[in-house]
């Protein structure tokens, strides 16, 4: 709870401000009955109409200040709820940075976001309506509770029978109803996860002409949740039904008690009606408790799933030892390095890998799908840690230097590129956010984009959509190599980061390497013998292991694998 409540901290005023006018509505509110008896037993018994006029105006009085009361509570209760969820959110995202790939794949995308979205927003509700209602209805209830036992004592007895009832009904609904809640949540993610899967691969689905099984698959979800929140309903239409009948039962027990007390002369109408009035406060305020109570139900699945990610334990951070480091030379070496993504996975996805990168060398990769060329490179930035063995830079193992500072030197163009919403300048900027104009130009043109750019009406200041989609997917691999080539790595790493562009123009690029990125050593990963066969050095990968190591010429010579895939290629180009 702490670790959530630090959120509300900063808001600390506007709630205080926020009980005090909701304890002015409720004093307000509970003087009324008082009043109202008043003019019923002395002014009008006692046809006093200047003492009914004075009551009157002192009802409106207060009838005044309980609007005051009420606008005051409203205003800074949503101050208090609105600012407490921009805080979290803000506090959720910055966790979210620095979660490692691992904890990303522990969560799933689709259900960080809606623990970003929908989680904060419940528990931000929480707070808003927490501040109107959970102060008003125990002050309601203590204030009637007293002034009902103060009127008459006898009759209040009637309360200990029915507010044990209500007490308990509540407590079994709140039991029944608390995993369907989260069971509710879960569902929700399925649904988002759905969403957010269609909407983002669209062109796929509709070149496929997989609509209607998207469709179909989606109903599933959407059914799914729908049953789970009908359960839950199911339990909670309860709650009204038991409220309103311990409500009336309580109001007849007094009807007719203290009817007959009235009979007797032991109690006079107004004061009766005073007592009804307290009785109908008591339990209106137990009736909306326990829809607070529901609704604290529900955002305490939110509340866990919030906590979750708060206190996930980042599996990938600095070491005590390590040391930022300003510019590392480049110099790469794998010393039997295994890796797996999960402990508990029987496959290892790398076994023993052993090579070394001299600085300013080009290292290529090449393998079959599958044979882990993305997870070998992703090890070097530290995007997952190795599981055994070790990998050394400048001659010092990764973990020496401290995470920021390593990738700060370490340009990577991933297999699935992303560009975001703004300019291409923008897009080209996150690079390196000091570059200026000419250096934009000088890397564009080196990843032979400058030219397309130049091509749109409004060149480096055209307007790229959401993901990059109103770019071919070639232009966009351009781009990614743009920016991460104006970053001037001392390491650069392309995993298959030119599939899209045509032979000739990725000869362009690597040209262009050569000479611009001389001393950057360079990790290629490719599928074509082609962009591989200039490498200093070539791996050739299969099952997580190196089966061959060396150029083009020796691996040519020598190597079988790579015989095989050479002579593949080279069948297909004939064919073709
Ligand atoms: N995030 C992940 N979590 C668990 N397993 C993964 C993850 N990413 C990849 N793998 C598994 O690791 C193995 C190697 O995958 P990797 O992406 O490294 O291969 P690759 O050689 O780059 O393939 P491709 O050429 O198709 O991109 C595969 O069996 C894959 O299923």
């Amino acid at each position: 709870m702490k670790k959530i409540a630090y959120y509300l901290k900063p808001y600390k005023k506007e709630v205080w401000l926020a009980i005090f006018f909701m304890c002015l509505d409720v004093l307000s509110e509970i003087i009324q009955p008082q009043l109202m008896a008043a003019i019923v037993g002395k002014g009008i018994q006692s046809k006093n109409l200047s003492y009914i006029v004075m009551i009157g105006i002192i009802m409106i009085i207060f009838s005044g200040i309980s609007i005051i009361g009420g606008i005051g509570n409203s205003k800074f209760s949503a101050k208090s709820g609105v600012g407490f969820a921009a805080n979290l959110r803000k506090g959720l995202f910055s966790k979210v940075q620095t979660f490692s790939f691992k904890n990303i794949d522990d969560f799933s995308t689709a259900s960080l976001s809606t623990r970003l979205t929908n989680d904060v927003t419940q528990l931000q509700n929480t707070v808003i309506m927490g501040l109107r209602i959970c102060v008003k209805a125990p002050l309601m209830f203590i204030f009637a509770l007293l002034m009902a036992i103060s009127l008459n004592a006898s009759l209040a007895v009637i309360l200990a029978i029915v507010i044990p009832v209500i007490i308990i009904a509540l407590g079994t609904i709140i039991y029944k109803v608390m995993p369907l809640f989260q069971k509710l949540r879960k569902c929700l993610d399925g649904l988002n996860a759905s969403v957010q899967e269609n909407v983002t691969n669209v062109r796929v689905v509709k070149s496929f002409v997989r609509e209607e099984y998207e469709k179909q698959k989606f109903y599933g979800t959407n059914d799914k949740l729908m049953k789970s929140s009908f359960e839950a309903i199911n339990i909670v239409i309860f709650n009204m039904p038991i409220m309103m009948f311990a409500m009336n039962s309580a109001i007849v027990a007094v009807l007719w008690f203290g009817g007959s007390q009235v009979i007797h002369g032991t109690l006079d109408v107004a004061s009766m009606t005073a007592f009804i009035n307290y009785i109908f406060m008591i339990l209106m305020s137990l009736m909306v408790l326990s829809m607070i109570f529901i609704m604290v139900t529900q955002a305490s699945a939110s509340y866990k799933r919030i906590l979750e990610v708060l206190n996930t334990v980042v599996d990938l951070e600095d070491e005590a030892s390590a040391k930022d480091v300003e510019l590392i030379q480049g110099e790469v070496e794998f010393k039997n390095v295994s890796f797996k993504y999960n402990l508990e996975q029987d496959e290892t996805i790398l076994e023993n890998i052993n090579f070394k990168a001299h600085k300013g060398e080009v290292v290529a990769i090449i393998g079959g799908t599958g044979s882990g060329k993305s997870s070998l490179v992703q090890l070097i930035p530290r995007l997952y840690d190795v599981t055994s063995g070790e990998i050394l830079i400048d001659g010092k193992n990764l973990i020496d230097y401290t995470i920021e500072s390593l990738r700060n030197n370490i340009g990577m163009v991933l297999q699935k590129n992303t560009l975001f919403s703004g300019t291409i300048r923008d897009n080209l900027k996150w690079g390196n956010l000091n570059a200026t104009d000419e250096e934009i130009i000088e890397a564009a043109k080196n990843a032979q984009a400058h030219d397309f750019i130049m091509g749109f009406p409004d060149g480096y200041d055209t307007w790229i959509d959401q993901g990059g989609v109103n770019v071919s997917g070639g232009q966009k691999q351009r781009l990614c190599i743009a920016r991460a080539m104006l970053k001037k790595p001392p390491i650069l790493i392309l995993d298959d980061s030119t599939s899209a562009v045509d032979t000739a123009t990725e000869g362009k690029i690597r040209t262009a390497f050569s000479t611009t990125l001389k001393d950057t050593t360079t990790f290629i990963i490719a599928q074509r013998i082609s962009s591989v066969q200039d490498a200093d050095k070539i791996i050739v990968l299969e099952d997580g292991k190196i089966v061959g190591l060396g150029t083009h010429e020796e691996l040519l010579e020598s190597n079988e694998e790579y015989q095989e895939i050479y002579n593949s290629q080279q069948r297909k180009e004939v064919n073709a």
